[in-house]
């Protein structure tokens, strides 16, 4: 199995109570969630990354365990080795795109991405994305394709052992959206790192052959109902 999750989380707002309740079982190394807005595909990949963490159930990719509630196993998000992409990018905007790219190898200082030990690794990533003639700017001054291909550099060079895309190509324009949904299935086809994208767009579903994961019932309720 690469996929094997099941997982609940309860979540309170001020006015409403959503109960995510997510299984996911798959032999297939893409896998795409689909369905309406509100449905928990979100909370669910960020539950994988680990950065919110389920009431009940388990997490385990490759057979590798994540979490695990009964035993009480809850990897930190950065042993997970999880390339997580959103769809704003979320790039430091702060930082150039050589030190966006080195981030998640630095463990020490914040601004100390570019090391000397890091520095081929970053620059053998800004290759492979066309980006090196960019390194010295910012994401600000950079095009939603151009950020997106940060993101997927900055993604990869940790080696992840699983990608989680979220709407990855929603804010690109039709041509670039096209280019780099190729893009994408040919890296995890070279790279074989398990792949979950979430997705409205048809034209995604029909590119990847992945297991189409469907969201349908809208778990939200009234919070006078618990
Ligand atoms: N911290 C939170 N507290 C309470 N409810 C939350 C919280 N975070 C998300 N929700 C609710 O959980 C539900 C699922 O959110 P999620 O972001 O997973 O949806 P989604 O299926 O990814 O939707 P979309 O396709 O619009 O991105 C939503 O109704 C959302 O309002």
């Amino acid at each position: 199995m690469i996929f094997d999750i099941n997982i609940q989380k309860k979540l309170v707002s001020a006015s409403r109570t959503f109960m995510l309740d997510t299984q996911v079982c798959s032999h297939q190394d893409q896998v795409i969630l689909f369905g309406p807005s509100g449905v928990g595909k979100s909370l669910t990949i960020k539950c994988i990354a680990g950065l919110l963490t389920p009431d009940s159930g388990g997490i385990k990719i490759k057979n590798r365990v994540l979490f695990d509630k009964e035993k009480n196993i809850n990897i930190v998000p950065q042993e997970r080795h999880v390339g997580y992409i959103l769809q704003n990018y979320a790039l430091f905007p702060h930082l150039t795109i050589e030190q966006n790219v080195g981030f998640g190898l630095n463990r020490k200082g914040l601004f100390n991405t570019v090391s000397r030990d890091n520095r081929e690794n970053i620059y053998h990533w800004l290759d492979r994305f066309q980006i090196t003639d960019l390194a010295r700017q910012y994401p600000g001054q950079l095009s939603g394709g151009q950020q997106q291909r940060v993101a997927l550099a900055r993604a990869l060079i940790i080696e992840p052992e699983i990608l989680l895309l979220d709407e990855p190509f929603a804010a690109l324009d039709k041509k670039l959206r096209i280019h780099m949904r190729e893009e994408v299935k040919e890296l995890q086809e070279e790279l074989k790192i398990p792949l979950m994208l979430i997705t409205h767009d048809e034209e995604d579903i029909k590119a990847f052959s992945a297991d189409l994961i469907e969201f349908t019932s809208l778990k939200q309720v009234p919070k006078e109902s618990f």
